[in-house]
């Protein structure tokens, strides 16, 4: 993740002391043992690039996930607390936020409340779904529609503001309603180390990050465009970023919905697990979308407030004018019947 620099060009101050009521709260060891029966395997969520996370109660009653890092980098001499003090400030309805943290020797912990639908991830790809549809368009559209939202606030409105940068189906979580909770912003500074090369390769491969921060490393707005993009696509499709066609060849989503978009054939596109009539007409917005947020050219992308904006029309006059974009015409077609009438010409 990457935190927007400040106007006085100071950037994020890592140090930087918080007068007001702490948002957070401190969890001690022993209750986050307690909770999740000692870490016990069979509590175990899943495991991600940082640590593992568990299934745990309180004593309140309340379940949560606790993320417990397997190791994080204190090379900046980041201050965790202060860290997780700013990044619970930030809140929308669509963002999972950070509910509390154990930092006793050297263990790091992360509390989140529990979301019992898992992630988009699980739902879309996981074996516990397979022949099965969670998801049907109505929910994959308002999930579009809260998580374009989520991440609007945290380009526009946070404070400090933040770019992503690992926007994707597992960093979506569903709560008991369906409603998407966006993850992980903003924990990259605190978990990643510099010189994790692994953790770093994993995530140039996983197919959602844009070509320039694939190059650069570096992460921007039009980065996280560029991912929610892809996520869209993989919404409405149920595929995966990158599939593997044989044992050497694989494909990126983008190659293969492009000639179906310039064919406007959305009923192959469109994940063949669900049955409900005309469903191609209510998912073709994502696709388009997803297409132009997949640009290659960074120029190009919409903004993440417009991409809202696109996700929220209603109206049949606007759709056939975003559909009427030159981006969702066939280029080689276009060059075949402009050879045509050359030949035609002379
Ligand atoms: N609040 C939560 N409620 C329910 N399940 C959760 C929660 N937080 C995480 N999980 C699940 O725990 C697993 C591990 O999550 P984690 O965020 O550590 O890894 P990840 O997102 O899969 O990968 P990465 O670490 O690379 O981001 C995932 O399957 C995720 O769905």
């Amino acid at each position: 993740m990457q935190l927007f620099t400040s106007c006085c060009g100071k950037g994020f101050e890592g140090k930087k002391k918080v007068e007001t009521e702490p948002f957070r709260k401190i969890f001690s060891l022993k209750e986050l043992h307690s909770a999740t029966n000692s870490f016990n395997y069979d509590n175990k969520l899943g495991e991600g690039r940082f640590g593992s996370v568990y299934w745990g109660q309180l004593s309140d009653g309340s379940q949560v996930a606790v993320k417990r890092l397997k190791a994080w980098s204190n090379k900046e001499e980041i201050d965790f607390a202060v860290e997780i003090e700013i990044l619970s400030r930030i809140r929308h309805k669509n963002l999972l936020s950070v509910r509390g943290y154990c930092a006793e020797g050297q263990e790091r912990l992360l509390v989140y409340d529990y979301m019992s639908n898992l992630s988009l991830f699980s739902n879309l790809h996981g074996q516990q779904y397979s022949g099965e549809c969670s998801l049907d368009s109505t929910t994959r559209k308002n999930i579009a529609i809260r998580s374009a939202q989520a991440l609007a606030y945290l380009h526009y409105h946070a404070t400090p503001r933040i770019v992503h940068g690992d926007v994707r189906a597992s960093n979506v979580l569903l709560d008991s309603e369906f409603e998407p909770r966006v993850m992980d912003f903003g924990y990259g500074r605190l978990m990643l180390d510099a010189g994790d090369d692994e953790a770093a390769k994993a995530r140039s491969n996983n197919g959602y990050l844009s070509p320039e921060c694939v190059a650069s490393g570096k992460e921007s707005e039009a980065g996280d465009v560029y991912s929610f993009g892809i996520l869209l696509l993989v919404l409405v499709s149920g595929k995966r970023p990158i599939e593997r066609l044989n044992a050497t060849t694989k494909r990126g989503i983008t190659e293969w919905v492009l000639p179906l978009v310039y064919e406007r054939k959305f009923r192959e596109i469109v994940d063949q697990k669900l049955k409900e009539e005309k469903v191609e007409e209510k998912l073709k917005k994502l696709v388009l979308v997803g297409v132009m947020c997949v640009q290659t050219e960074v120029e190009k992308r919409p903004t993440m407030s417009q991409v809202v904006e696109m996700l929220m029309i209603e109206s049949k006059e606007k759709l056939s004018e975003l559909e009427a974009n030159p981006l969702f015409k066939n280029p080689y077609r276009q060059e075949e019947v402009a050879d045509v009438i050359s030949e035609e010409q002379q």
